[in-house]
């Protein structure tokens, strides 16, 4: 069975308005003055740009591709580059901020950006998705930089589009650029850690909760929404901590064991069945709206935008969300979790150690020198848990949800930093 095509634009619910609605609630407990907020909640850059790909048909094709540099205030923007078919500028806009948010959030020296384009990578040719790629970062070669503006993958990219970018730009310029983007694979200056350190940073913020709930992790269940880079690793790294898994989801449907998915076993079913979970014997297969409002302790949606929302808000189960993705949870669905609660620990807190690790490549490529794994993974989770504990604090100080604590977190800071920087 096959998920619902995703909604035509005009149903769905606007990324940018939802971001500026906890914007707003935050600015105004924080008694943000006007200059600060207007400065804060306006994008620095958008740039759409059109770029001709020969097809391998031989015919040549106009993708629209977009690049968001929401802000600089804190350092160079950071933020990855999706590949979906439905990806749109207020989308883009809205991952953008949460880049600004998320990087003040982890205390990262970064501003925030993000990147898309109109394609469906699951039917292009490996060599369409390279010239893709590459006409893409030619377009946008005085946007990027090592030291300006640093791509990553997200949605629909990887290690593999992250090379290319690497080598486009770096033949641009003339000398080779390991910096200017991360995500790289290890023989390029890519970081050991990184393609598991979205989900591993899930995992820690999904033991910090816990343990401010009181929930034993070996006593606990969970339902993983989404089983890409994110969603996958989660799963895993939860698992291994105890917490059984009962259900799993991807674009092929949502399955189920009430005795718990062995994950290594779905991870590698799917590696080997095309990137799909379609077909997986391990579990039986459940109606994927399902999947949200089952019965665990602990929800992690980490697919796609708006699908914890007013319809289905009423029947969730779970005691603990922990946002893998980026933007999951309608703002309209705001109340009634908070109403139910439930805590959430939000997307600009929870998916953070995706950027931290990467911020890590990043140094190393500056320094000319690797960590080991056990660096990486230890420094990443001292990070996850200061800043969960920073969020806890401020969410007790100011009475407020999590979410809403998080955004003052990052607001207070960037709002600061404009104010010492001033001149802008
Ligand atoms: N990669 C990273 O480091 C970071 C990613 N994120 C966020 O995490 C989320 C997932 O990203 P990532 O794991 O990298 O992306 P991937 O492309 O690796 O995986 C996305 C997963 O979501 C599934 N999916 C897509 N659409 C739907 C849908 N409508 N319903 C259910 N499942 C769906 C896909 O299914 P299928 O496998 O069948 O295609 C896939 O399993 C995004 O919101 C992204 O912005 C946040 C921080 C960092
Ligand atoms: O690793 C990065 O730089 C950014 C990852 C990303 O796009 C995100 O956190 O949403």
């Amino acid at each position: 069975m096959l998920y619902k095509e995703p909604a035509p634009i005009k149903d769905r619910e606007n990324p940018f308005e939802s971001m500026m609605s906890r914007f707003n609630i935050a600015a105004e407990v924080l008694g943000l003055d006007e200059e600060t907020y207007n400065v804060l909640k306006s994008p620095a850059r958008q740039v759409i740009v059109n770029v001709p790909v020969t097809m391998d048909d031989g015919k040549v094709r106009v993708f629209e591709g977009y690049r968001v540099v929401h802000s600089t205030i804190l350092g160079p923007s950071k933020g990855g580059i999706r590949y979906a078919p439905d990806v749109f500028l207020d989308e883009v806009k809205a991952l953008a901020a949460w880049m600004t948010w998320k990087c003040a959030v982890v205390d990262i020296p970064y501003g925030g950006a993000k990147g898309g384009i109109i394609c469906d990578p699951y039917s292009m040719s490996a060599g369409e998705i390279e010239r893709l790629t590459r006409a893409y970062t030619s377009s946008l070669v005085d946007i990027f930089g090592p030291d300006r503006d640093i791509p990553a993958p997200d949605m629909g990219t990887g290690p593999r589009e992250m090379a290319w970018l690497m080598d486009e730009y770096s033949k641009t310029k003339g000398s080779t650029e390991h910096g200017v983007v991360t995500g790289k694979p290890l023989v390029l200056g890519g970081s050991l850690g990184r393609v598991e350190a979205t989900g591993r940073g899930v995992m820690v913020s999904a033991m910090a909760a816990m343990e401010k709930l009181g929930m034993d992790p070996a006593k606990s269940t969970a339902a993983v929404q989404g089983f890409g880079n994110v969603g996958s690793w989660a799963a895993k790294l939860m698992a291994e901590r105890g917490v059984k898994i009962l259900g799993v989801s991807d674009v092929s449907g949502a399955y189920w064991n009430d005795n718990g998915i062995d994950i290594e076993e779905a991870i590698e079913y799917k590696n080997g069945n095309n990137g799909r979970l379609e077909g997986y014997k391990g579990a039986e297969q459940i109606d994927p709206a399902e999947l949200l409002t089952s019965k665990v302790d602990v929800l992690v949606p980490a697919a796609v935008e708006d699908v914890i929302t007013i319809h289905n808000v009423d029947k969730i189960q779970a005691r603990l969300i922990v946002e893998g993705a980026n933007g999951p949870t309608s703002y309209k669905a705001d109340n009634i979790i908070n109403e139910k609660g439930i805590m959430v620990v939000p997307d600009i807190l929870a998916n953070s150690g995706g950027v931290t690790v990467s911020y890590f490549e990043w140094v190393q490529n500056r320094m000319g020198f690797k960590w080991t794994l056990d660096r990486v993974n230890e420094r990443a989770e001292r990070i996850m848990n200061e800043s969960f504990e920073r969020v806890y604090a401020a969410s007790q100080k100011y009475n407020v949800p999590m979410r809403i604590a998080a955004y003052i977190v990052a607001i207070d800071k960037v709002a600061m930093t404009y104010k010492y920087r001033g001149g802008f």
